[in-house]
């Protein structure tokens, strides 16, 4: 099965376009005692992963948050937990380069590698630099498009000719690419005009950041992000740290749980 042909399974199975972030900054984690481990962020994972799954359509770990050498175990652990529960893994790590360090890169998709069954990547050095990712017709390629930092308009929003934004560009070419329906883009909810006129323009599904903690606009995510009801918007802090002030870890991931539900429910509203 093709990523996207799972993917619609999942959000069948679950009812939800939700992909929740599994962002585990180590300054934020609870000092609950079964966190006390030598893998605080896969103990702190696995936990979410119980909690959230119900309503997962996919879960999202950014790599930033396991660069180092318990790190990478933990993220490890996490991608095997999180296919054990039946949840597609996408990986966010935003990758692009030559061509023969981006084929090291998309091994990270690889079942000898991590695993994962999706990737961001960067389309700045062009089409060579992200062939080793389209060419595993069976993984999801995720090409930033119109990210929802502030400073995404900086390059993103310049003008290449005729009033067309770069984004604009960037979504035509990469959708051009998709020669083996692998591919989708990364489109911030907190900018909802960009998100409609990136819709406006091509058919592939997104996935749209920039939902609870940046304020982005979850009904404009919903209504752009799906392709024939196949997207992801996504969560992280406002999932994960929902619980923090909570008193003891059953209530901490509890709340994670229900953040995830709040979410899945605010975003059917719109599906
Ligand atoms: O344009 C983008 C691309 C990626 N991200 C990533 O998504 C999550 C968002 O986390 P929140 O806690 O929900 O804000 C994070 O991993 C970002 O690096 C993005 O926000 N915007």
């Amino acid at each position: 099965m093709s990523f996207f042909e799972d993917l619609a399974a999942r959000i069948e199975a679950a009812d939800s376009v939700v992909s929740v972030g599994l962002d585990p900054d180590l300054d934020r984690l609870p000092s609950f005692p079964a966190l006390d481990t030598d893998l605080p962020r896969w103990a702190f994972n696995r936990r979410i992963i119980d909690a959230t799954h119900e309503h997962a359509a996919c879960y999202k770990p950014n790599v930033a948050f396991y660069e180092d050498p318990d790190g990478w175990r933990a993220l490890a652990e996490t991608i095997v937990y999180a296919h054990g529960k039946g949840v597609p893994v996408l990986l966010d790590a935003k990758r692009g380069d030559i061509g023969n360090t981006a084929r090291q890169y998309a091994t990270a998709l690889d079942d000898d590698g991590l695993g994962a069954d999706a990737i961001t990547v960067n389309p700045y050095m062009g089409r060579d630099s992200l062939e080793p990712f389209l060419s595993r017709s069976e993984k999801g390629v995720f090409v930033l498009c119109r990210t929802s930092n502030s400073g995404g308009r900086d390059f993103q929003d310049l003008d290449v000719g005729n009033g067309k934004p770069l984004y604009q560009y960037v979504a035509q070419r990469c959708a051009a690419w998709n020669e083996r329906d692998n591919v989708g883009l990364v489109v911030g909810a907190t900018a909802p005009e960009e998100l409609e006129a990136v819709r406006d323009l091509v058919d592939v599904p997104f996935l749209v950041p920039g939902v609870g903690a940046q304020g982005g606009d979850a009904a404009a995510a919903v209504e752009y992000g799906l392709a024939d009801g196949v997207g992801l918007v996504n969560s992280s802090r406002g999932i994960i740290f929902a619980g923090e002030g909570a008193d003891d870890g059953a209530a901490y991931f509890r709340a994670a749980g229900d953040a995830a539900k709040r979410l899945k429910r605010r975003l059917n509203e719109h599906r």
